[in-house]
């Protein structure tokens, strides 16, 4: 943000906006702007840029309980709408679902997904449809038990890695852990990559320091500059962003260059058992289709460049790492936090599975409250907080017209706290979602607009049964396998329980945890 408060750039700024917005109206007689939803008075030029730091979830939050559930910002050149409730939310996501489904994108998104060359950032339309298609084929349809293999495989080594961690005073860095967990999923899901874990050195993949680099993107994708709300100045870099985006995805890159390679040297049919999802997007790799093509051309066949396999295999990557991780990071923290809660799952492990064997894949279906903890951790921390939508047309929602190419966001984490919603709201009651609680009913497969984790409607995570398997069985081995405390004596109370908003939301500091082995068997 801090080129934002460039006196210069600003200065600059505005003086461009004027004159382009003279020039647009002149071009345009009699043009009236659609009268929008309530929000903050914006100034003459650049609107509500001076609110620019409150645009964060609970920022957000606040301003909506002043203006409304949909409520307007204009940043400079880029009206902004922003939905915090779970009617408007129907209404965007459900009822005019086809509308609100293209996708805006920063500077930094843009840059990393090729020039939105990836599915992900796609707009809606055919390209998006068939790669969409084709991942959950390839790589999230459960009959693909090659990638709910991986899950079991890196969760066992998981739980390796943290029982030898147990006997140290300072315990274990659960955040660090979760990444490499969750990433090496991907890795040997997508594209049959397998690794070597170990609970302390973040490398593991040869020379490259993958976990870093994603670590680094996922910073990188939720940054603002200059150019995100004026356009022709992309080019001011006071804050570094550009050189950070180029070496993040020069490294990012290079990595997945090697992995095309392998696969294109290796050969495998896409319908070889062992193909994986990289396998299947070669079978439509057409070099000499340009990306525009690729992406918006086609109808009924799906032409991919080297670029588009790239940007979708960056998708998978930075989409299947960091929302896992960060979730059960999340997850743990809760229970630390409230050991009565803690308790009880422990107790419902051990009357279920017993404490002469570790959780596995069939006992999860008898686990309810497992499933409550987990509900109720991604409905107070979703890992991707706001929903990112534009409107494909002009349209109206609740009276206010929406114009076509508005930036839509969506706030699931201010309708996962309102108290209009929830019986105390922040606080983390798993029992809320058991048949006792007020919200037995509820579940996050996207038709109850109260509890949005994975969005709703079209666009909604292709990865949801995935995401929540392995949050799941992770947090069920952790917990069953384990006696769990906080490091240098810290009280439950004392855990910092505190949030760092981005594209993603991560825990402001990683989870240190202390665990004792539980279990009468080895792990
Ligand atoms: C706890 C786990 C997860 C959560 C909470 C989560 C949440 C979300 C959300 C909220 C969206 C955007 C929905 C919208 O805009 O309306 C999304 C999209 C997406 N997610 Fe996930 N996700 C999770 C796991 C995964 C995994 C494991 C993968 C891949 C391995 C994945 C891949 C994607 C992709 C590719 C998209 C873009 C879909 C599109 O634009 O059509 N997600 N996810």
């Amino acid at each position: 943000m801090e080129c934002l408060q460039d006196p210069l750039s600003w200065v600059l700024a505005a003086l461009l906006l004027a004159l382009i917005m003279v020039l647009h109206k002149q071009r345009r007689p009699g043009y009236v702007l659609p009268p929008p939803p309530p929000g903050p008075k914006p100034l003459p030029i650049i609107g509500n840029v001076g609110i620019m730091g409150q645009l964060t979830p609970p920022g957000l939050a606040a301003l909506a309980r002043k203006h409304g559930g949909l409520m307007h910002l204009r940043l400079a050149w880029f009206r902004t709408y922003v939905v915090s409730t779970p009617e408007y939310a129907r209404e965007v996501l459900q009822a005019q679902d086809s509308v609100f489904s293209d996708r805006p994108a920063t500077v930094a998104i843009s840059y990393l997904s090729y020039g939105r060359n990836d599915m992900a950032f796609a707009d809606h339309g055919p390209f998006w449809r068939h790669t969409r298609k084709l991942c959950v084929m390839k790589l999230f349809s459960r009959r693909r038990s090659r990638t709910w293999l991986a899950v079991r495989q890196e969760c066992a080594e998981l739980v390796r890695a943290v029982a030898a961690a147990s006997g140290r005073a300072e315990g274990v860095n659960l955040g660090k852990l979760m990444f490499r967990f969750t990433n090496n999923v991907v890795l040997r899901a997508a594209y049959s990559y397998s690794t070597a874990p170990g609970p302390d050195d973040d490398q593991g993949h040869d020379e490259i320091d993958i976990i870093g680099v994603l670590r680094e993107c996922s910073d990188l994708f939720g940054a603002f500059s200059v150019g995100d709300v004026v356009p022709w100045f992309s080019w001011m870099d006071r804050q570094g962003i550009n050189r950070r985006l180029r070496a993040a995805r020069g490294a990012l890159d290079g990595f997945l260059e090697k992995i095309i390679d392998e696969h294109v040297e290796r050969g495998r049919k896409p319908d070889d058992p062992d193909a994986d999802m990289v396998d299947g997007l070669l079978e439509f790799l057409d070099e000499t289709s340009s990306s525009k093509a690729a992406g918006h051309g086609q109808q009924n066949t799906l032409h991919l460049t080297r670029k588009n396999i790239k940007a979708i295999c960056m998708d998978i990557m930075v989409g299947g790492t960091d929302t896992v991780a960060l979730a059960v990071e999340w997850a743990m923290a809760g229970l630390l936090h409230n050991p009565d809660v803690l308790m009880r799952l422990q107790k419902e492990l051990a009357d279920v599975v017993g404490l002469d064997r570790n959780v596995d894949e069939s006992d999860l279906a008898n686990l309810p409250f497992l499933k409550c903890v987990v509900k109720e951790t991604l409905r107070l921390h979703p890992p991707i907080p706001l929903l990112l939508h534009k409107t494909a047309e002009d349209c109206t929602v609740g009276g206010y017209s929406v114009p076509r190419g508005s930036r839509v966001m969506v706030n699931v984490w201010a309708i996962g706290r309102d108290g209009e919603v929830w019986e105390d709201a922040d606080k983390f009651c798993p029992t809320r979602f058991m048949p006792e609680g007020g919200a037995a009913g509820l579940d996050m497969k996207g038709g109850c607009f109260e509890l949005l984790p994975f969005g709703s409607g079209r666009r909604s995570c292709p990865g949801m049964a995935l995401g929540q398997y392995a949050m799941e069985l992770t947090v069920a081995q952790l917990v069953h396998g384990f006696d769990w405390a906080l490091p240098n004596g810290m009280k439950p109370a004392e855990l910092d329980m505190g949030d760092r908003f981005g594209l993603t939301a991560p825990r402001a500091f990683r989870l240190a945890a202390v665990p004792t082995p539980r279990l009468t068997c080895p792990v």
